[in-house]
């Protein structure tokens, strides 16, 4: 029985959806222990930012196939463990962009028209009107640091309220910045020009702490700041002490370095000009809906087999990418296969050669199709799209990659590998035909076309009478039937290769009576 744990509270739309393929267990707020304890009963695990999925979580799960995570933000995930085992992590990128957006606005708007303050002196029987005057957003300067989905939509919608938006991202290019309507500027300009500054950047080693005294200091006395993206971007002592001494007026912080935010944390003394959210930001009912929707049919669709929309784990390999490349990962995976098993030693390098219209496409799917196939006979089931890559390079195989946009032999292109082992090297080339389906075109360079088969004989051996027939007869001898048979040379009576398709797999003993004959130089099985 598939059996998936949603560990965290999400919508009920994808608890629904996840019912269509498994056992759904829903607990929430399990303990570090309790998790690493059960981990192991599921195949899938659906998550918000509460569950800490760390690398002994993760080394516990025996079966766990998929981590969905129902928001972006995926640092609560040990990512480089998951690959390591080849758990595929999934989160939907896009589903709570607005809901963040519009958080992050409210914040300003918040903070500008002293709404939480007023408010709580309204229910404490107040009537302040006085103390309570704002600012008007309208003229005045907004700081966008990370314009990606969310700083792009503030900036939007800020343009619309007449803010004027400078902005730091040192990805974005001038003409998107220009599409923006977003001046682009250094971060210490930005935090010295803005009046407000508003930060939608990943927390990495290189954001840590990126916002401290000494930036803080750079800013207006009469500036307000706020965090919707993820707590440890700001230095949290650092901002509590800029409020007290009055080095900014104000800060809305939706996101902490440590959630939920300590009891005794320096922000909860902050006496004024501060405005705290429990991590809000994702919390609105569409939001939930559009996330745990997207994540539970990622899960539901690779525990069915079929491909993520957002694998975090497998760049460039999204859903699309694999339905519209189906029949070339197909072609690189048994390619992989079957090289790896006429190769017969330690591969160390492995030439990729992309051409004509597998030059056209993306790269790095098929390399990975490639690995996942050359690196089955060794690792069977622990190999997938998600480790294939690593473990190529945890075993020091050196992969290259060719391109060659021409191809006059075969409409759709080829794909050829070419590998390096201890014990010599072999290559393969195969194509795809309009049908979708798979030829292999040749096999160390001897011309060949078959189409491949589960079970397969491979021989290298001189071109002469009566070889071929002895085979045959052997494999009669043990009662292998063959299902079809293709031969290739360059020279007559030279070498040559045969490819047979078999029913069953080759005895190891009748490889061994083959291998002994004379005139065979090499011959495998090969089980696709
Ligand atoms: N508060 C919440 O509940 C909530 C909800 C959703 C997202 N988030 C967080 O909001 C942030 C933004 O999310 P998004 O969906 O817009 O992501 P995104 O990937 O679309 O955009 C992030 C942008 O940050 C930029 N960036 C990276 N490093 C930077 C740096 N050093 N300086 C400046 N810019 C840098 C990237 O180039 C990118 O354009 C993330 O941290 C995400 O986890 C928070
Ligand atoms: O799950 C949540 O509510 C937080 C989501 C948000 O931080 C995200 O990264 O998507």
């Amino acid at each position: 029985m598939t059996k998936v744990l949603v560990s965290d509270p999400i919508d009920q739309a994808g608890i629904d959806i996840l019912t269509q393929v498994a056992q759904v267990d829903q607990k929430v707020g399990l303990s570090p222990d309790q998790l690493k304890n059960i981990i192991g009963e599921y195949d899938g695990l659906m998550i918000r930012s509460g569950t800490q999925v760390t690398s002994d979580v993760i080394s516990e799960a025996k079966k766990l196939r998929i981590i969905g995570r129902a928001g972006v933000g995926v640092d609560n995930v040990d990512v480089p463990t998951a690959t390591r085992k080849g758990v595929l992590v999934v989160n939907s990128p896009g589903g709570n962009t607005i809901a963040a957006a519009e958080h992050a606005l409210a914040m300003m708007l918040a903070l500008s028209r002293n709404i939480p303050q007023a408010n709580g002196s309204m229910f404490a029987g107040g009537w302040d009107r006085k103390k309570y005057v704002g600012n008007e957003l309208y003229k005045k300067t907004l700081g966008v640091v990370g314009l990606g989905k969310i700083g792009s939509h503030v900036a939007k919608v800020a343009n619309a309220m007449g803010m004027e938006v400078i902005g730091f991202d040192p990805f974005v290019s001038n003409e998107r910045a220009q599409q923006m309507q977003v001046r682009l500027s250094d971060i210490e300009e930005l935090f010295k020009e803005s009046d407000y500054v508003t930060l939608h950047l990943p927390r990495t080693p290189e954001t840590e702490n990126l916002v401290d005294i000494d930036l803080l200091r750079k800013m207006k006395p009469t500036a307000r700041l706020v965090n919707c993206a993820r707590g440890g971007i700001i230095n949290e002592n650092d901002l509590a002490n800029a409020l007290a001494e009055n080095v900014i007026q104000g800060a809305a912080i939706d996101v902490y370095a440590k959630e939920p935010l300590a009891e005794n944390s320096p922000l909860r003394a902050v006496k004024k000009g501060l405005v705290l959210t429990p991590h809000l930001g994702a919390s609105t009912v569409e939001a939930q809906q559009n996330v745990a929707i997207d994540v539970a049919e990622q899960i539901r669709d690779v525990l069915l087999g079929l491909p993520a929309r957002s694998a975090v784990n497998i760049p460039g390999l999204s859903a699309e990418i694999m339905d519209s490349l189906k029949p070339h990962l197909k072609l690189a995976e048994t390619l992989g296969l079957l090289v790896s098993q006429i190769s017969g030693g330690q591969i160390q390098k492995l030439e990729v050669r992309l051409q004509g219209e597998f030059a056209q496409h993306p790269s790095q799917p098929l390399v990975i199709a490639t690995l996942k196939g050359l690196l089955t006979s060794a690792l069977g089931d622990k190999i997938n799209y998600v480790n294939a890559s690593l473990e190529a390079k945890g075993r020091g195989i050196d992969v290259v990659e060719i391109k060659d946009e021409l191809c006059p032999e075969f409409a759709r292109g080829s794909l050829q590998l070419d590998s390096f082992s201890d014990k010599g090297g072999h290559s393969v080339s195969g194509t795809v035909f309009g049908d979708g389906d798979l030829g292999i075109t040749s096999i160390d360079e001897y011309p060949i076309n078959f189409v491949p088969s589960r079970h397969m004989l491979f021989t290298r051996h001189r071109d002469m009478p009566g070889i071929i027939g002895q085979i045959g007869s052997l494999l009669g001898k043990y009662n292998v039937n063959i299902a079809s048979m293709q031969v290739g040379r360059r020279i007559v009576r030279g070498e040559a290769v045969m490819v047979l398709s078999i029913d069953d797999p080759i005895p190891s003993e009748l490889l061994g009576s083959i291998l002994s004959m004379q005139g065979i130089n090499e011959a495998h099985s090969v089980t696709l």
